[in-house]
């Protein structure tokens, strides 16, 4: 099977091509910068007429949360616009397609793991984009499944676990918002999933098509005791200060609760993905030996 995947060295783009290595009936072909620009109208389209793939993965976005109140237009030029060009696009080669969204997509005043079917309320230009972006995949003729994830880490691109390393390394004391809660996901995790889905999908499977999922870790975390954790597995002396968020003023309002639930994903396939504690070790590893190469 030939899957087509938007982006190359994203985290999940990375992740799926290693987790994807020994599958040897998965042939994963990347679209990226700069052939593929999703900046570019009708780029991502021509990326897909020309590999025309049995299926694709959308794992590019405009995930700078911060610098996409700065940028809206190519935020949703991106998120919102090229994301609806490639469900077209995979819909006119008989393509079905992942789509990867976010929990930013929800306003964060919930208190309980947020269902699929609850209201969104995006908080800021990012979540706004990757909320259009879902609604004209949903409401598109092609064949979808959409996967809301979380809080990514992963030993590629740009992390918060590699962020608060790279910070250990000089500071004796970071302070870290601890009102604001989620779901920490390793993205080698998430591609696992999705390769799981793209195989069933292959063999006939249409288990949960047209239908949206949560698909990040299990547990919860405040981006304190994330943090905390990866100073201590870190082996780190760096103390973690927790903080209200207003103490650390950015430009997007972050969701203060995007605690995601799995079980409409456990109990449509089957599939969950590790608690956060229990995958982190691993990555943490690699990022630290990768430091003292
Ligand atoms: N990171 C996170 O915490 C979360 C991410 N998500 C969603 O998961 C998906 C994967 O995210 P993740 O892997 O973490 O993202 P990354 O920020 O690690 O990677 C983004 C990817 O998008 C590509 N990209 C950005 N702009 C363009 C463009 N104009 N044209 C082509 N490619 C572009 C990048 O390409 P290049 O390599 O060329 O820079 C890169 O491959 C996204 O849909 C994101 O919204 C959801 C929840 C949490
Ligand atoms: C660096 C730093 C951040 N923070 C806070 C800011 C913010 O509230 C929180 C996380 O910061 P980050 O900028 O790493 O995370 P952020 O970019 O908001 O991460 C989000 O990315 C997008 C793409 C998603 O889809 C979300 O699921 C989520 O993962 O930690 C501190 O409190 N102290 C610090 O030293
Ligand atoms: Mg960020």
């Amino acid at each position: 099977m030939k899957v087509l995947v938007t982006g190359r060295d994203g985290q999940l783009a990375r992740s799926l091509a290693e987790r994807s290595a020994g599958l040897t009936d998965l042939d994963l072909v990347f679209a990226a910068r700069p052939g593929c620009d999703l900046a570019t109208k009708g780029s991502v389209a021509a990326a897909v007429r020309d590999t025309r793939p049995d299926l694709v993965i959308s794992a590019a976005a405009y995930t700078a949360v911060d610098k996409a109140e700065q940028e809206p237009e190519l935020a949703h030029r991106i998120n919102a616009e090229a994301a609806s060009e490639l469900a077209e696009a995979a819909a006119a080669v008989g393509a079905p397609l992942i789509h990867v969204s976010t929990d930013y997509v929800f306003g964060g005043t919930g208190a309980a793991p947020m269902r699929e079917d609850e209201p969104i309320a995006p908080l800021g230009v990012y979540g706004r984009t990757k909320a259009e972006g879902e609604r004209r995949v949903r409401e598109g003729q092609g064949d979808h499944l959409i996967l809301r994830t979380a809080w990514v880490y992963s030993p590629f691109g740009a992390n918060f676990v590699k962020t608060m390393l790279r910070l250990s390394r000089d500071r004796e004391e970071i302070a870290v918002v601890a009102d604001q809660v989620g779901s920490p996901t390793n993205a080698l995790d998430l591609a696992d999933v999705i390769l799981a889905l793209a195989e069933r999908r292959h063999a006939g499977d249409r288990t949960g098509w047209g239908q949206t999922f949560h698909a990040a870790g299990s547990g919860r975390a405040s981006w304190a005791d994330f943090a905390a954790e990866i100073m201590r597995l870190g082996g780190s002396a760096t103390r973690i200060r927790p903080i209200p968020t207003s103490d650390f003023p950015t430009p997007a309002q972050r969701p203060a609760w995007s605690v995601l639930d799995g079980g409409k994903l456990r109990d449509s396939f089957g599939l969950s993905l590790p608690d956060w504690r229990a995958s982190l070790p691993a990555v943490v590893e690699r990022l630290v030996s990768a430091e003292t190469d």
